[in-house]
């Protein structure tokens, strides 16, 4: 399939009139064909118009139409076969293995989101029927069920090309829910962009959905993303980037006549606590694990272990010298963009001068456009001291914090801002250890993990991929799996209201036949 350099609007696929720009090869930072024109204000126009005019019709289809939407856009990137693969690797400089792996997952949760919507709970529905006779006032016949919010605007995120991007768990939430999509690319793989665009919006074609419920915009600045926020007929954003990205949208957000919600994914340095057992016992083999979750995709994971938490001892230093062998082979690796690599030689440079930190181990020196894994040590009460110690280094960076006691550890996680992840590696020594600090941890993050990392996120019904602000705008929230769908919905209640004009998932009959609750318990069948 050939990338054109076309803005995708409704049913129209258009270049546009503004400057234009290329992918660059991330490996070679070589400009790619073709030149991407970016869209103008009436482009932008237009398909909030579009999606304006298509949320009624979509947000009301059937479950099995909707359901057999989201399934047609997995088959359809599918089908984009190897070229979305070659495009997407030249883009991102991210190997093959991830790239494929990426597309399953991707695929994988277009299809999640088909049966959370064929099943039905995500409506809510319950009713609690009128009471005619109570005393001393009779109750009212009251019906509830969940409407998705309107037309959402989605952030492509650079890291994740597929699974976070034009078709990722964003959109695939946000058309689950009903809402149509309008997605601004990242600059980053606007070819990648385009081919699963035109996947999209050939299945929004082929099953006859309103041409407004998909629009692709492309734009080489931030004036079309700042003006999809601010644009009125936007109900929700999500976004994935940048804390300083995803501030200045909800910024943009909250500063609108209607204010909107904007849920934005941003930074997390994902603390890895090592307990003294486990250490003793398998403190190398830890180590070595690590250096390879650090390492994965060049680092440039959300989900990246950057903060390492230890009492000192041998089963600590075991750790390191095993974690620091592997770092030390572990080859520097292309990055997304050169800003992502600038800026990652930054945040290393900006540590690594830091007076309280030791660096323990570096990769090899790579090419211009690669990062080189590094490995930091300091104490609690340097990095108590120094608020800047905790800011995410974007690539695969880490730092050791020695805490002397636990006393130290828990003071440390006090002074964390929200995060992502949490990592626990125990033994069933460690348990009374782990559990008194638990109760802070669940303050803190939004997943607990144990003898794990946080890389490679599950898309499931039990995942949480969120965390109190700044990992999220929105703790309260997940941003991977079938929860998701919560970000993109609202309730509404029907008093009264007579069956021929109740829609459809509250009817008597229930002719959607959807899980509902009468008086608080389940609707038998
Ligand atoms: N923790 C995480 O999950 C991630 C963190 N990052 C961090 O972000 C840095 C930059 O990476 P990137 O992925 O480009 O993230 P950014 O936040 O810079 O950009 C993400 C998207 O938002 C747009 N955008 C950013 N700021 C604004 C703004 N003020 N107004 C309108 N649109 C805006 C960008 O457009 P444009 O490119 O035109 O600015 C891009 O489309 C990395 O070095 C890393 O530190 C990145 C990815 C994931
Ligand atoms: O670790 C993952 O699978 C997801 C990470 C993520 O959400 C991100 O890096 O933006």
């Amino acid at each position: 399939m050939t990338v054109r350099g076309e803005n995708l609007i409704g049913t129209e696929a258009r270049r546009g009139r503004e400057a234009a720009f290329r992918a660059v090869a991330a490996a070679t930072g070589e400009p790619m064909e073709p030149d991407f024109p970016g869209a103008s204000l009436a482009d932008l126009d237009r398909a909030c118009a579009l999606a304006e005019a298509a949320f009624d019709t979509y947000r009301e289809t059937d479950p099995e139409a909707r359901a057999g939407f989201l399934e047609a856009i997995a088959a359809n990137i599918l089908e984009i076969g190897d070229d979305l693969v070659t495009r997407c690797m030249a883009e991102t400089g991210l190997p093959r293995p991830r790239i494929e792996g990426e597309r399953a997952r991707t695929v994988g949760q277009l299809r999640l989101f088909a049966s959370v919507v064929r099943d039905g709970s995500y409506v809510a529905a319950r009713i609690d029927p009128a009471l005619p006779d109570r005393k001393p006032l009779p109750r009212p016949d009251l019906r509830l069920r969940r409407i998705a919010v309107g037309p959402v605007a989605v952030f492509g995120a650079s890291n994740f090309p597929l699974a976070f991007s034009v078709a990722g768990g964003d959109t695939a939430s946000a058309l689950a829910a009903g809402c149509p999509v309008i997605v601004k690319a990242h600059p980053a793989h606007p070819g990648t962009s385009e081919l699963v665009g035109r996947a999209v919006q050939k299945a929004v074609s082929s099953c006859g959905l309103p041409e407004g419920t998909f629009s692709l915009l492309f734009d080489a600045g931030q004036s079309i993303g700042q003006a999809l926020v601010a644009d009125p007929r936007i109900a929700a954003v999500g976004f994935t980037g940048s804390r300083r990205g995803g501030t200045a949208l909800m910024a943009i957000a909250a500063g609108r006549p209607t204010p909107i919600p904007v849920y934005a994914e941003m930074s997390s340095i994902n603390p890895v606590l090592l307990f003294p057992a486990a250490l003793d016992a398998r403190g190398a083999a830890i180590g070595k694990a690590f250096a390879a979750s650090l390492t994965l995709g060049a680092g440039q994971f959300c989900t990246n272990p950057g903060l390492i938490l230890a009492l000192p001892g041998p089963g600590l230093d075991a750790f390191l010298d095993a974690a620091a062998a592997a770092l030390r082979e572990s080859p520097a690796a292309t990055m997304l963009t050169p800003g992502i690599q600038r800026a990652y030689r930054e945040g290393v440079a900006r540590v690594a001068g830091h007076n309280a930190v030791t660096l323990l181990a570096e990769g090899p020196e790579g090419a211009a456009t690669q990062g080189r894994a590094t490995l930091f040590a300091t104490d609690s009460d340097a990095f108590l001291a120094d608020p800047a110690l905790q800011e995410e280094m974007f690539g695969a960076s880490a730092l050791v914090v020695r805490c002397p006691d636990f006393a130290a550890m828990r003071a440390v996680l006090e002074h964390l801002e929200g995060q992502l992840t949490a990592s626990l590696h125990l033994a069933a020594a460690d348990h009374a250890a782990a559990r008194d600090l638990l109760p802070l941890l669940e303050r803190r993050v939004g997943r607990i993990l144990v003898d794990g990392f946080g890389t490679g996120v599950e898309v499931a019904h039990a995942m949480v991929h969120g965390g109190p602000y700044p990992a999220t705008s929105d703790g309260r929230t997940t941003s991977v799996g079938s929860l998701a769908i919560d970000r993109f919905l609202r309730p509404v209640s029907y008093q009264d209201v007579p069956d021929a004009l109740l829609p459809a998932a509250l009817r008597a009959a229930n002719p959607l036949g959807l899980p509902r609750r009468i008086d608080g318990a389940p609707e038998r069948a």
